[in-house]
C-alpha cells in the first residue's frame, strides 16, 4: 500500500474502522495500531499495561510519554477510552465501522465523537508540536493514555489504573478527559460528572385470578411506585424545561426495564395476576445532591416495606472524593490549571462556554476521587450531539481544528511552571 495516502484523516479513519464496540471490543488491534502510530512520532516512550480481572479477557491500556525537562514537576495526562458502545448497522445511513467520508466532509462512524476523535487528535498534536521549528522540549512531562472499558464503568480500566504503582509513579497534576460536542461556537468544558445509581425495585403481593379485583397485588404495588417516580421525574424535568436548571443539575430517574408476569409458550399467561414484579431505573445524581434524602425517598415512597416492596442499588457511582468533598474540579483561581487551560484554548482562537456538570459519567471521576483536577473536554463545536446515537459523525474541519486546539493546550500546560500544590 505504498501509494495509499497517509494523512490525519486517513489515520483517524483507520482507528475508527477497528471494531472496539462492546460487547466484543478488539483491544489488541487498537493497541497495535496506536503503538505503530506512536512509533512514528519522535521522543515518545510507549508502554502497555493491563489490569484485567479475568484471564479470558485481554484489556490492555496504552500509555505514551513525552518526557519533560523538569521531571520533578507534576505531569499532565491526556486520556481517552478505546472502547465504544455498540451500533445497529441497519439503522445507520453508512456502515458504522466503515468510517465513510462523505462529499460534505463528514466522517460517519461509531466512536467518531465518543471518543476516538480525541485519541487520534492527541497523537496528531504530539506529532505536530515537535515539527515546529521553534519547538522546545516541554518542561512538564506529557502522558497520553488509552484505556479499556470506560463505556462499561472502567472497573478493569481506569479504576484499577489509578490505584496502581505505575500510575502513582507518573505524578500526575492535571488531567484532560473526554467531553461532548457543542451545538454553537463555544467549546464545552465539564468540571464534574453526575453519579450513576442503578436502582432495582421489587414488589410482592397477593396472586389471584385475572378477573378478580383485590387489594395489594404485586403489580398494583409496583405501579404505585412507578407513578410516584414518574411524578418526581416530571418535577425534575420541569426545572429543566422552565430554564431553572440544566439537565445535569437535576436528579434524573429513567425506567430502563420492567419485569413481571407468568411466561407461557405463546407469551404470557393472561389470566393470572403475578405475585412478584420488578423495575429497573437509571438514576443520576449531581455531585452536590443530598443522597440521604434520595435514600429516604426510596425507602419511604418508592419501595416502602408497607407496600411489600424491597429495593437494591446495584451500582453506586462515587459522589465524594477521598477526603469527603464533592467530586468537582474548581474553575476559579483556587485551581491554577483552570486559567492555563482557558488561556491555551483562547490562544488557539477558541472560546469556552460556561463550565458545566456532565449529565453522564466518564473515567474522570477516578482521578477526581484521588484529588487530581480533571476537566472533560472534546474540542467539537457546531456539531450535533450524537454520542451513543445512530449516524454518529464528525466533520473533517472540526476534527482538524481540534488538533490545533490540542497543540496549544499541550504547549500551554507543559510549559506552565507555576505552583500547583
Ligand atoms: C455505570 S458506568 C457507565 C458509564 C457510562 N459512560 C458513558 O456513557 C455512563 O452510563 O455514563
Ligand atoms: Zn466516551
Ligand atoms: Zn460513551
Amino acid at each position: 500500500h505504498q501509494n495509499e495516502q497517509d494523512t490525519p484523516i486517513t489515520r483517524f479513519q483507520r482507528y475508527l474502522r477497528i471494531k472496539t464496540a462492546h460487547p466484543t471490543p478488539d483491544y489488541t488491534s487498537a493497541i497495535n495500531f496506536l503503538t505503530q502510530q506512536a512509533q512514528s512520532i519522535p521522543n515518545l516512550q510507549i508502554k502497555t499495561l493491563s489490569f484485567s480481572s479475568s484471564p479470558h479477557h485481554i484489556k490492555p491500556l496504552l500509555l505514551l510519554t513525552l518526557p519533560g525537562s523538569n521531571p520533578s514537576l507534576p505531569s499532565i495526562l491526556f486520556n481517552s477510552h478505546i472502547d465504544s458502545v455498540p451500533a445497529e448497522p441497519d439503522k445507520w445511513i453508512h456502515d458504522p465501522f466503515a468510517a465513510t467520508l462523505t462529499p460534505e466532509g463528514k466522517i460517519y462512524a461509531r466512536g467518531a465523537q465518543d471518543d476516538k476523535c480525541i485519541g487520534m487528535q492527541y497523537l496528531e498534536s504530539l506529532r505536530n508540536i515537535q515539527k515546529d521549528p521553534n519547538f522546545k522540549m516541554p518542561i512538564r512531562t506529557i502522558h497520553v493514555s488509552y484505556v479499556p472499558d470506560e463505556e462499561i464503568g472502567g472497573f478493569d480500566g481506569m479504576m484499577k489504573f489509578v490505584e496502581s504503582k505505575e500510575f502513582k509513579d507518573l505524578n500526575i497534576g492535571f488531567m484532560l478527559d473526554e467531553g461532548q460536542t457543542s451545538i454553537n461556537d463555544e467549546f464545552r468544558v465539564f468540571y464534574a460528572d453526575r453519579a450513576p445509581w442503578n436502582l432495582v425495585i421489587k414488589a410482592k403481593g397477593n396472586p389471584g385470578h385475572g378477573s378478580k379485583l383485590f387489594d395489594n397485588s404485586a403489580m398494583e404495588n409496583l405501579m404505585k411506585s412507578v407513578e410516584l417516580m414518574t411524578k418526581f421525574r416530571e418535577y425534575q424535568f420541569d426545572l429543566v424545561k422552565d430554564g431553572l436548571k440544566m439537565t445535569s443539575e437535576v436528579i434524573s430517574v429513567n425506567p430502563v426495564y420492567l419485569k413481571a408476569g407468568t411466561p407461557s409458550p405463546t407469551g404470557f399467561v393472561m389470566n393470572m395476576q403475578p405475585s412478584e414484579a420488578e423495575a429497573g431505573f437509571d438514576v443520576r445524581l449531581p455531585p452536590t445532591a443530598d443522597s440521604d434524602m434520595l435514600k429516604r425517598r426510596i425507602t419511604e415512597e418508592w419501595a416502602p416495606a408497607i407496600r411489600n416492596m424491597t429495593y437494591e442499588i446495584t451500582h453506586k457511582g462515587p459522589l465524594r472524593d477521598y477526603t469527603g468533598r464533592p467530586l468537582v474540579t474548581p474553575t476559579n483561581s483556587s485551581n491554577p490549571w483552570w486559567s492555563v487551560f482557558e488561556q491555551a484554548v483562547i490562544a488557539a482562537g477558541g472560546k469556552l462556554a460556561k463550565p458545566e456538570i456532565l449529565a453522564s459519567t466518564t473515567d474522570a471521576k477516578y482521578l477526581r476521587q484521588i484529588g487530581i483536577p480533571t476537566f472533560g473536554f472534546s474540542p467539537m463545536k457546531n456539531t450535533p450531539i450524537l454520542l451513543h446515537d445512530h449516524n454518529e459523525y464528525l466533520e473533517v474541519s472540526v476534527y482538524l481544528e481540534g488538533i490545533k486546539i490540542y497543540e496549544s493546550i499541550m504547549k500551554g500546560l507543559s510549559s506552565f511552571e507555576g505552583d500547583t500544590s
